[in-house]
């Protein structure tokens, strides 16, 4: 399991680990220094010969200290290192002060002002140790300089963070900005200042996984630095945010098919069918024992016609679905795919919700509850799961999205992770945030990000449809009998699984087609 930190996390560890005596802030940051030193060696191994410069520019604070021990590191090395420093040496906390002391008597250190794109890449390796998990406001004319610095017109050099790319919130994953009417991503189009390598210590930071993270960061190499892994230390108020991980096990024993549950997906009307058949297959292949669609009579043909191993019921309205709620083996429902926005959804919303079943609401679901989200939100109870793409997560929670939109112009600032945590809170269920980073919130508290990014990327998920069946996977795992969370957390998990087992030219069909072979990696 991967924790990810907050800043103030990483620095109660830090702080528990130094006063209980078993470390200095001196030693820790030897180590960081250290890691940043042997991840440049693993990740460029051609570096050990060659042309051996480096340029390391340091900050203000103690991240400014991890660099002048990489400074001091590589000239161990018999490399060439310049460094600049920003800021002023004399105000430098005690750790960075005593390493930039070390460093002086070995070399030259050179304002950050002087330092400017040169003529071509002269060194192998250019270290940023500005700013790390201490960055509190934007830095402005500094972030214009490095951007032009860094131009990717100028090709990519080697550019390795120290802990974060200076400017990026470790909290958010946002570049700090004054000025602007919204949050802008990092890079910005056309400004391309991007890290190919980021080191940080102990764990990732949440931010490193959030909104541009990987753009920013371009891969994450984690080090230990010898902090301890015991968490009692941390403020409880909010649990840490883990990375998703999936949480199955295969069919056991010999059980016959209701022992795995009945998913009950409902359908759309006459010409807008495809989203629940998605979402209904989803359901079947990931393991729910039967897979029932609801169809209102006007589409009963065309999902007739369209349909094999899932059933198909006609339930017309609200009503009908009360009725057929009435079977209890229905343990699982999802609704919203093509579901369309007339009053009718919120009819049918609102009797899943009073049948207290395990439900997951997508799309249509919620969108229809636009103009009066409390009416949502008092039935929603601890089986629902919902699962807002961006647009949707705006319409129920315009307030929340309003602080998530809002200029990021101090650190830490407000991330994807706390609006999805304040919406599971308002809405009492558990609240699957969409995107390339998804944040899955539990009202409890407890929190994970489905990265698809770095190594999991998966930019085909993007296809029309795919929601639809994850709607249908979560629904599926709860069918079998997973908890919300662990459905919501395992359904997102397998989705990036199934997109990255097909890859590019993916549609939403293939997605569910993947799920055996991805089981079968999975050893189940
Ligand atoms: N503690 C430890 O034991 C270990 C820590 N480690 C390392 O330390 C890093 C955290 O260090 P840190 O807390 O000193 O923060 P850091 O990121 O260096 O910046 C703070 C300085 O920048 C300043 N500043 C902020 N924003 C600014 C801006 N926009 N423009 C200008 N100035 C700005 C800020 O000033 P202030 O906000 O106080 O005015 C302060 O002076 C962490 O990322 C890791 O690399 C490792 O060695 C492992 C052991
Ligand atoms: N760039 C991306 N990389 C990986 N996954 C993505 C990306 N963009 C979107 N996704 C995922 O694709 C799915 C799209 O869902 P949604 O927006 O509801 O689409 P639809 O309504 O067409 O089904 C979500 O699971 C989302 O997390
Ligand atoms: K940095």
């Amino acid at each position: 399991m991967t924790e990810l930190l907050t800043a103030a996390q990483m620095r109660a560890i830090e702080q528990a680990a130094i006063e209980s005596g078993k470390v200095t802030g001196l030693e820790l940051m030897e180590r960081a220094g250290q890691g940043v030193v042997e991840a440049i060696f693993e990740e460029w191994p051609e570096l050990q010969s060659g042309n051996r410069k480096a340029v390391v520019l340091c900050g203000p604070g103690n991240n400014g200290g991890d660099g002048f021990v990489v400074a001091r590191l590589l000239n161990e090395r018999e490399w060439e290192v310049e460094v600049f420093l920003y800021g002023n040496a004399d105000k430098l906390p005690p750790d960075a002060k005593a390493n930039y002391e070390r460093w002086v008597e070995l070399g030259e250190v050179q304002s950050i002002e002087d330092f400017q794109r040169p003529l071509g890449w002269t060194a192998s390796v250019y270290v940023d140790a500005m700013f790390g998990t201490g960055l509190s406001r934007p830095i402005g004319d500094l972030h214009n300089q490095l951007w032009e610095v860094f131009d990717a017109d100028a090709g990519l050099p080697r550019l390795v963070a120290v802990d974060t790319p200076s400017g990026v919130c470790s909290d958010c994953g946002f570049v700090l900005r004054e000025g602007t009417k919204e949050r802008l991503p990092a890079p910005l189009p056309n400004h391309v200042f991007e890290s190919q390598l980021t080191v940080t210590f102990h764990s990732p930071k949440v931010g490193h996984y959030l909104s541009d993270g990987e753009a920013s960061c371009g891969k994450v190499i984690v080090k230990d630095i010898g902090l301890p892994r015991d968490n009692n230390m941390l403020p409880k108020e909010k649990g840490v945010v883990k990375l998703a991980s999936p949480i199955i096990h295969g069919k056991r024993g010999v059980n016959h098919k209701y022992a795995h549950g009945h998913a009950l997906v409902l359908s759309g009307t006459h010409g807008s069918t495809g989203a629940a058949r998605l979402a209904a297959r989803g359901a079947l292949r990931i393991g729910a024992g039967l897979v029932t669609l609801g169809s209102p009579r006007s589409a009963m043909l065309e999902n007739a016609a369209n349909l094999t191993a899932v059933m198909l019921k006609q339930i017309d309205g609200a009503l009908g679905l009360t009725e057929v709620l009435e079977d209890m083996r229905f343990n699982a429902v999802c609704l919203g795919p093509g579901l369309g926005v007339r009053a009718d959804t919120q009819a049918l919303v609102l009797t899943v919700l009073k049948a207290n079943r395990p439900t997951v609401l997508d799309a249509d679901a919620l969108t229809r509850f636009s103009a009066n989200p409390d009416v949502l939100f008092g039935l929603l109870h601890k089986d629902c799961v919902i699962t807002p793409h961006g647009g949707e997560f705006t319409k129920l929670f315009p307030d929340i999205a309003e602080k998530l939109a809002a200029p990021a112009t101090t650190g830490p600032a407000y991330s994807k992770v706390d609006a999805a945590r304040e919406a599971a809170t308002r809405a009492g269920c558990v609240v699957l945030f969409k995107g390339p980073d998804t944040v899955i919130a539990d009202p409890d508290g407890r929190c994970s990000i489905n990265s698809a990014q770095y190594d999991r990327a998966a930019p085909w998920l993007a296809t029309a449809g795919s929601g639809d069946v994850l709607a249908g996977f979560i629904s599926g795992l709860m069918a079998r009998g997973f908890p919300p969370m662990a459905a919501a957390e395992t359904g997102a998990w397998l989705h990036v699984e199934c997109a990255r087992k097909f890859g590019p030219g993916l549609i939403a069909e293939d997605l569910a087609e993947q799920l055996p072979a991805v089981f079968r990696d999975l050893g189940l």
